[in-house]
């Protein structure tokens, strides 16, 4: 049986020969090259966790298939000046549209009314979309290994670094970490969620934790769902947080949720 992940890695590689017939890798390249200078992703998350609060990376996303509608007709705009006023470091914007509801050109719209860094969210499969993201003015990209092997990873890794970009790995299990601590990203995700079988549980990042040594940053991911659960991942030393669905809907009151959160401890 096909999982969530699988179906969503098929369409991936249509809309990457797709895009490898509109455009030439030259063309990318060269708006990759024009494109606006890289923010430091990493570096703003540290200025935050090293002076011991929480780091948010605050995600914006319409839908999701383990959620549904989360909050389909949101202006991605107003969402992300809400999360930027509330003190978070970073965004998270997801690009896929089939599954998340985003896009390339929501990203742009975005970065352009914010001063943070951004993740270009999207399921990595070929050096391709990641020059697309520079060209759209991504500061860091994705690698989720549970989507690739390790040659794939390592040659999207090298090719972001060569853009300036930083990388978020993503892992959910010991087998992932050991692969993503082959890779030289500091910045190291644990997913919560299994995407595969689309559950939750903050024990995977609790568990995961103790794998990393001082030269790798931990990045707790989804599930993240009010002080509570930071102040538990704190305690295996987390300062840094990807965290989606529940600020997205938390309305007119987003902006002081993303400060409480920061401040929780
Ligand atoms: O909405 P949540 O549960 O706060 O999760 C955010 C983020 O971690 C989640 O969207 C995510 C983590 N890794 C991903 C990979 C692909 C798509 C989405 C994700």
């Amino acid at each position: 049986m096909k999982t969530a992940l699988d179906r969503i890695i098929d369409y991936k590689r249509d809309e990457v020969r797709a895009l490898k017939k509109d455009r030439s890798l030259g063309e990318l390249e060269n708006a990759a090259a024009a494109a606006s200078p890289v923010r430091g992703f990493g570096s703003a998350l540290s200025a935050i966790a090293d002076a011991d609060q929480n780091a948010l990376i605050c995600e914006i996303k319409r839908k999701s298939p383990s959620a549904g509608d989360i909050l389909p007709g949101a202006d991605p705009v107003e969402i992300a000046l809400d999360y930027e006023r509330g003190g978070a470091a970073c965004l998270s914007v997801l690009t896929d549209m089939p599954s998340f509801g985003g896009s390339l050109a929501d990203f742009e719209t975005i970065r352009a009314a914010v001063s943070i860094p951004m993740l270009r969210k999207d399921f990595m499969i070929d050096p391709i979309q990641i020059i697309e993201a520079r060209a759209h003015g991504a500061d860091c990209i994705l690698i989720i290994m549970s989507a690739i092997d390790d040659t794939l990873a390592g040659e999207l890794h090298d090719c972001a670094s060569r853009l300036g970009m930083d990388v978020l790995v993503e892992t959910h299990d010991e087998a992932e970490m050991e692969r993503a601590l082959r890779l030289p990203s500091p910045l190291i995700g644990v997913n919560n969620r299994d995407l595969k079988k689309m559950v939750t549980d903050l024990g995977t990042t609790e568990r995961l934790a103790p794998m990393l040594s001082s030269d790798r940053q931990l990045i707790a991911e989804s599930g993240i769902a009010d002080p509570e659960s930071i102040i538990r991942l704190r305690k295996v030393g987390s300062r840094r947080f990807l965290i989606g669905e529940w600020l997205m809907k938390q309305g007119t009151s987003r902006a002081e949720q993303v400060t409480r959160l920061k401040l929780a401890c």
